[in-house]
Order: C-alpha cells, then sequence, then structure tokens
C-alpha cells in the first residue's frame, strides 16, 4: 500500500548542515526505504537563490522517494501540515566565541519559528532544534507553540553522544559499535557531562575498561565537551556533515522503538535525576513500542557525576533567565 509522505520542514536550507542534510532525507536515511518524504525548505530572502541551487540538485538526483520540494521565505508556508520541523537555521559561532553567545542573536529566531510552528503545523509535529544554542532556542520554540504538546520538542546532544563514543573506543582500542549506553547530559555546550561511567564497552563499565579515570575527566570529558570549537579552530566553519549525520540519527531513532540502552536527546524535564523542571536538557531516552519516548529511570550516578550534571543544568536555567528577559517570556 502506498504511504503518504511526511512533511518534513528544514529552516536553514541552504546552509552548510543543510546541504549536508536534505539529500540523506531525500534518499530515505532518515525515515526508511520505503517511505516517501515532501520537502519544505525555508530560508530567509537573501539566501533563496542559493536555496533555488540546492533545489535543482535534490531535483537532480531523482530521488524516487522525494514527492515534493517547497521553497519559502515565509514561515506560515513552510510549516503549513509538517509532521517534523528541524530548526537548523541560526547564525553559527566563530571562533572564539561559546554558544550562548548567539543567544542575542538567535533567540528571538524561534520565537516566530514557534508560532508559526503552533499555527501551521500537524498537531503531531515533532521539532527538532539545531540552530545554537539549541537547548534554550528549543525552550523557546516551545513556548511559542502552546499547542503543541512539549513532548513533541527536541534539541540535539546525539553529535556529543558520537563523538564521545568515538572518543573512548579509540581510547580503548575497541569498534566504535562495542561503546553503548553512552548519555551525554545536560546543556549542550562545554560543560555537558559524558557519562563515561554508565557507558559500556562490550557490556562492561567504561571506566573499568579504561581504567584511567584521569583521563576519563581530565582529557575526555573536555575533549567532548569542546569538539566542536576544535572543528571551527581546524576547518574555518563549524561542524556540518557531522551535524547533519547526527540530526538523521536523532530522528530515526525516535520513530522507532530502541533497541539496547538509549540515546542522548535533549528534552523537557519534569525533574527527573532532580534536574530542575522545565528546561531542555539532555537525558537518556528509550522509545516504547508504540513510539513514546521517557527518559530511562534507576541510572545510578555518583557524586561527580550528579555535580557534572548539577553545574550544566544551572547554565541552562541561567541561559534561560537571560533569554526569557531579552525576549520579555515569563519563566
Ligand atoms: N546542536 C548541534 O549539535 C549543532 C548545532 N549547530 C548550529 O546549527 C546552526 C546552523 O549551522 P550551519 O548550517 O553550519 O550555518 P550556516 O551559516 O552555514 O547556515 C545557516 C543558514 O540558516 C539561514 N538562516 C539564518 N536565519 C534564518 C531564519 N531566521 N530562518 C531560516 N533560515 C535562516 C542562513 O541563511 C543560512 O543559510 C548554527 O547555529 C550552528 O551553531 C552546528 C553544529 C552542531
Ligand atoms: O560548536 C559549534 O558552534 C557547533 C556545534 O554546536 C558543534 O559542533 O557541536
Amino acid at each position: 500500500m502506498k504511504k503518504d509522505p511526511i512533511r518534513v520542514a528544514v529552516t536553514g536550507a541552504a546552509g552548510n548542515i543543510g546541504y549536508a542534510l536534505l539529500f540523506r532525507i531525500a534518499s530515505g536515511q532518515m525515515f526508511g526505504p520505503d517511505q516517501p518524504v515532501a520537502l519544505n525548505l525555508i530560508e530567509i530572502e537573501p539566501a533563496m537563490a542559493a536555496l533555488a541551487g540546492v533545489a535543482m540538485e535534490l531535483d537532480d538526483c531523482a530521488f524516487p522517494l522525494l514527492e515534493e520540494i517547497v521553497q519559502t521565505s515565509d514561515l506560515n508556508v513552510g510549516f503549513k501540515d509538517c509532521d517534523w520541523a528541524l530548526l537548523v537555521g541560526s547564525v553559527p559561532r566563530k571562533a572564539g566565541m561559546e554558544r550562548a553567545d548567539l543567544l542575542g542573536i538567535n533567540g528571538k529566531i524561534f520565537v516566530g519559528q514557534g508560532k508559526a510552528i503552533n499555527d501551521h503545523a500537524k498537531r503531531s509535529c515533532r521539532v527538532l532544534v539545531v540552530g545554537n544554542p539549541c537547548n534554550t532556542n528549543c525552550l523557546i520554540a516551545m513556548r511559542s507553540a502552546p499547542d503543541i504538546p512539549d513532548k513533541q520538542f527536541f534539541a540535539m546532544t546525539r553529535l556529543d553522544e558520537n563523538r564521545a563514543k568515538t572518543q573512548l573506543a579509540l581510547k580503548a582500542g575497541v569498534k566504535v559499535k562495542d561503546v553503548t549506553e553512552l548519555c551525554v547530559w545536560g546543556n549542550h555546550s562545554p560543560s555537558m557531562f559524558p557519562d563515561f561511567y554508565n557507558a559500556k564497552i562490550n557490556r562492561q563499565s567504561a571506566a573499568k575498561v579504561i581504567a584511567d579515570e584521569s583521563w576519563l575527566k581530565e582529557t575526555f570529558v573536555p575533549t567532548v565537551g569542546t569538539r566542536g570549537a576544535a572543528i571551527i579552530k581546524a576547518r574555518g566553519a563549524s561542524s556540518a556533515a557531522s551535524a547533519a549525520n547526527a540530526v538523521v540519527d536523532t530522528v530515526s531513532d525516535l520513530i522507532k522503538p530502541t533497541r539496547g540502552g538509549y540515546h542522548s536527546v535533549c528534552v523537557i524535564s519534569s525533574g527527573e535525576y532532580g534536574v530542575p523542571e522545565g528546561i531542555i536538557t539532555s537525558m537518556p531516552i528509550r522509545v516504547d513500542a508504540v513510539g513514546n519516548w521517557r527518559v530511562v529511570e534507576g541510572i545510578k550516578l555518583n557524586d561527580y557525576a550528579r555535580e557534572k550534571i548539577a553545574a550544566s543544568n544551572a547554565e541552562l536555567v541561567e541561559e534561560r533567565s537571560v533569554a526569557f528577559g531579552q525576549l520579555g517570556l515569563s519563566i
């Protein structure tokens, strides 16, 4: 039986991440090899000519699953009837900046986008925010879309999880697929905590397998936390292909039951593990057989882990207060 297409709105579609992402959605890597898709490509007016070029290239791939391409700078058109909204469009940081420095520049974008999603997207629309600072931008979009359930808003820390897995695999001399249950907690910022105690290498605690706590605390944690800056320094531009890859991983894992452990996704907190309520923070997520996600319970966190997670979440509480103050939103 023919399936209806999944309509995916992508903002910043002519940008670097957009260019690495759209072709993977259209080829079936995000939603599966027998699932048609329609792409609503959203850009700001000055980038519409570049967007037309990207759309021409999508046409030239003759993807069998790609049923429609909409190109627009009108958010009301762009989010109309979408099933997924991938909010990538925003300014990336440059060398020497922290992602939070983008709050004043990017935060307001997410008010208008949230409102347009509220008014035009399907009620079942799920929203993944990539544009930085992604946790707080996601919170802004969520609060601007009161008719869409909070549980349908996500921000991305899967790139951090993937980075962390590779660093542990390299250190332990194992394959990256042997590293599982790696949750990155907190903010997508240098304060994030990649939990090496509960991560597994071939089903044993990564901390036990690596048996070098000072490397884990003093090298591994900061390497993961500052990997984005290291990429900017090396490439002269922020991660794009690996970020797009993480978008594909995040969405494809949110639409199917989780096998094995869990994945890192930033979701709305309702106080799990003592996390402050009402922030969008990264936690370990599992998806059940009918497609609902939940935060995995019962993970044992030692004092060091709790302290790191609390510090990262305190940063998110502070970001929320600054952003909401600037935007006139009430906490
Ligand atoms: N959460 C994560 O793990 C990661 C997040 N990022 C963030 O993703 C964002 C995008 O990065 P790139 O694609 O490399 O940047 P880019 O500068 O190459 O592309 C951004 C695109 O967004 C468009 N744009 C700007 N304002 C817009 C608006 N209001 N509506 C629609 N489109 C708009 C621009 O015209 C541009 O084409 C940045 O904020 C970056 O920091 C990047 C890597 C990883
Ligand atoms: O570091 C940046 O600005 C881009 C980003 O979020 C990442 O690569 O993790």
